[in-house]
């Protein structure tokens, strides 16, 4: 008799399996109970018949609680009625232990409750089936960028300095220095991406935003793609294929967990590049026109972004934003220096801002004014500023926010559901 998971129980028709696994549901006839066992692989329902199993093997089905783990015997057949396809014919049950009353039981739940329960809210379906979405994003992103010249460089997560701005920097004490929790590997990714071409990085990254809104976390991942030789327009190319990979893989791979989460993928399926690009100074045209009132030189809240989207049938670029208002690397267009050459990649649906992305400065003197302008401190980018010292090219790379990739591609309408444990305004526990 072999020890087996839910997965692979095709092959095991007609032949006695013992199961690892935790009890889901139960049913009972009175004759009959019918148990629904998880043991994340999959779920199964174990038939055990009063009249075929010993009365201590009943006694023990009886005992067990939603989420007692246990261990279960039985002979596997063959059931087109049955979710899975298969049921388990069960002859014996090995208790490993009976759960205390389950609080994430099988009825709604605020979300407070269950963000407070995230260690056990985790185990329902709809949970599960999100993680799982989650974990073949990050492998068709890994697959595109791997087929594609790029190599997996590690930037370091404690730093000197910021990227993206002073004012959500999370300090801590480095020895006796001052050191910071990265808010994005890039600068250390263009160092990279002098000495290996294309590189990208896959880790966290944090931000000390005061925004309670359902697309900010504290602690997000962000996937960090860097290539020399690449400018603006290839830096979209580049964009759009990946985006689109990753969508027909998970349309291909995860059509069981996007219909657990009830996801309509009409809109996916109409995700191919080339996406639309359209110029800040034109979807502040398109917002006036919607009777918004927006000026030349604000940045996009989630409104404006939404309504833009709303134009479009895929995710929409939206380029060439003010100088002032994005980060001191930007390069700016040479034909109109108040732009830079930069885009932001607009989901549909809502969803806002997924990628942010731009060519870098090359020009040592436009960096070093760049640093006053921001006033940076200089010291600490010395090493920043010798890659325009030493052989500077044109060179692009953007930022995948994998949290708002996949409450995008699963339909969710919070980013807390996107990430293991959130760590979010006002919440750092479990
Ligand atoms: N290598 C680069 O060029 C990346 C660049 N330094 C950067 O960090 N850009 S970004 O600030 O727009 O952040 C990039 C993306 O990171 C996501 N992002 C950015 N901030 C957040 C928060 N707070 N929560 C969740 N997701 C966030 C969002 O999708 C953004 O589009
Ligand atoms: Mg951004």
């Amino acid at each position: 008799m072999v020890l087996t998971m839910i997965r692979d129980i095709a092959a095991h028709v007609g032949k006695e399996v013992k199961l690892g696994g935790w009890l889901y549901n139960k049913r009972s006839s009175g004759k009959i109970q019918f148990l629904q066992i998880r043991d994340g692989s999959g779920v199964i329902q174990g038939v055990l018949v009063k009249s075929q199993v010993s009365p201590e093997v009943w006694e023990k089905a009886n005992r067990l609680t939603q989420e007692s783990s246990l261990y279960v015997q039985g002979t596997v057949r063959k059931d087109d009625r049955a979710p899975s396809g298969y049921e388990l014919d069960v002859t014996d049950v090995d208790i490993i232990q009976v759960a205390d009353e389950y609080p994430i039981s099988l009825k709604e739940h605020g979300v407070e409750f269950l963000m407070d329960h995230r260690h056990l809210w985790i185990r329902t379906p709809r949970q599960q089936a999100i993680l799982r979405i989650r974990a073949e994003i990050i492998r068709a992103i890994q697959d595109y960028l791997n087929h594609n010249g790029f190599t997996l460089v590690d930037p370091p997560i404690l730093t000197p300095s910021s990227c993206e701005g002073t004012t959500t920097l999370f300090h801590t004490k480095y020895f006796d220095e001052d050191a910071y929790l990265t808010q994005s590997g890039q600068l250390y990714l263009e160092a990279a991406a002098m000495a290996l071409g294309r590189v990208y990085s896959f880790g966290p990254a944090f931000r000390a935003e005061k925004s309670k809104t359902r697309r900010h976390l504290i602690e997000f991942w962000m996937i960090e793609p860097e290539m020399a030789f690449v400018d603006h327009e290839g830096n979209m190319k580049i964009q759009e294929e990946l985006v689109s990979h990753v969508v027909q893989h998970v349309l291909n791979q995860c059509r069981r967990e996007l219909e657990t989460i009830g996801r309509d993928i009409a809109p996916l399926e109409r995700v191919k590049p080339p996406f639309p690009r359209i110029t800040y100074d034109e979807a502040v045209e398109l917002l006036k026109k919607e009777g918004f009132e927006f000026e030349w030189g604000e940045d996009f809240g989630a409104p404006h972004e939404t309504k833009i989207a709303e134009s479009f049938d895929r995710p929409v670029f939206i380029t060439h934003y003010p100088t002032e208002i994005k980060a001191f690397y930007m390069k700016p267009d040479p034909n109109r220096p108040e732009v830079v050459l930069g885009a932001d990649l607009i989901a549909p649906e809502g969803y806002g801002e997924i990628i942010g992305g731009s060519q870098r400065i090359d020009d040592p003197q436009l960096l070093e004014q760049r640093f006053q302008e921001h006033n940076l401190p200089r010291e600490a980018y010395q090493w920043y500023m010798d890659l325009r010292k030493y052989g500077t090219v044109p060179h692009s790379g953007f930022g995948l926010g994998l949290e708002r990739t996949v409450a995008w591609i699963c339909g969710l309408d919070h980013v807390r559901e996107t990430i293991p444990f959130p760590r979010m305004l006002n919440r750092l526990y479990p």
